[in-house]
């Protein structure tokens, strides 16, 4: 599949063991779009994103993606900083889908790891153990990251939580840029403000899609409340999948 092909979702299922995520996803992720991904706690957001990146199972349906050919960022959250590293080795990281495991990086993908630190504005922290950053500083060593893996779809999860305003800002405007570029980003986001000042396009989850397609649209008040009451009416124990497709 060529990197700039679409993302594209016919009745898609997603399950944790046998407990249904997500269901009856159909629709399509334009190549260039900048699509925010919303709905309440539990609604499947991050579910969803990892299986389009490929790490989770699809249980039904069809979900085809560019594979190799998208950047995820995970969750603050499911991230242990805990480990030895440098900053600059994080970055680093992003070289190795082209790269390989093996390969010594170039002086050219070490310039540019440290050029990718500075434009997320943290110049001259290489060095600096990621255990000794701030949450904000670590988000921007990830977006540092993201810079360097140049990936055609970038897929970002909560991307501004535990962030300050500056910071969001700041990572906001690689949003821009990387929208700007013509490449396919998806941000799961819970702050509807800045989903409707800054997402042209807006996936409304609830388990399955409230509404998908312009942000305005999407985001009315009929679909939100109806989106909060299929999320509170949501059955955990439920059959994977309860009606036809
Ligand atoms: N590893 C897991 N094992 C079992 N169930 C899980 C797992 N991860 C998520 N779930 C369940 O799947 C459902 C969807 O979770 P998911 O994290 O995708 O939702 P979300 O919309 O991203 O939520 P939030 O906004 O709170 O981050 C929830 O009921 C959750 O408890």
């Amino acid at each position: 599949m060529s990197v700039n092909a679409p993302i594209t979702l016919s009745n898609v299922t997603l399950t944790h063991g046998r407990h249904p995520a997500v269901h009856h996803v159909s629709g399509v992720f334009a190549p260039g779009s900048l699509t925010a991904i919303a709905g309440p706690n539990g609604a499947g957001k991050s579910t969803l994103l990892r299986a389009i990146a490929g790490l989770h199972k699809v249980q039904e349906g069809c979900l085809h993606a560019p594979r190799g050919a998208m950047a995820l960022l995970p969750q603050a959250a499911a991230m242990d900083r805990q480990f030895p590293v440098s900053c600059l080795d994080v970055v680093q990281l992003g070289h190795w889908p082209r790269a390989g495991a093996f390969r010594a990086l170039r002086p050219a993908e070490r310039h540019q790891s440290e050029a990718a630190l500075a434009t997320v504005g943290l110049d001259g922290f290489g060095r600096r153990p990621v255990g000794s950053l701030s949450a904000g500083q670590f988000q921007r060593v990830l977006f540092a990251r993201l810079l360097v893996q140049d990936a055609p779809v970038i897929l970002l999860d909560e991307p501004f939580n535990a962030v300050d305003a500056r910071t969001a800002t700041d990572l906001l405007a690689l949003v821009r840029r990387w929208h700007g570029e013509g490449r396919t980003v998806l941000a799961v986001l819970h702050d509807l403000d800045l989903i409707r000042a800054e997402f042209p396009e807006t996936l409304l989850l609830a388990r399955e899609p409230v509404g998908w397609g312009p942000t305005a649209e999407v985001l009315s008040a009929a679909n939100r409340l109806r989106a909060r009451m299929m999320s509170e009416a949501w059955d955990e124990a439920a059959p994977a999948c309860d009606r036809a497709a």
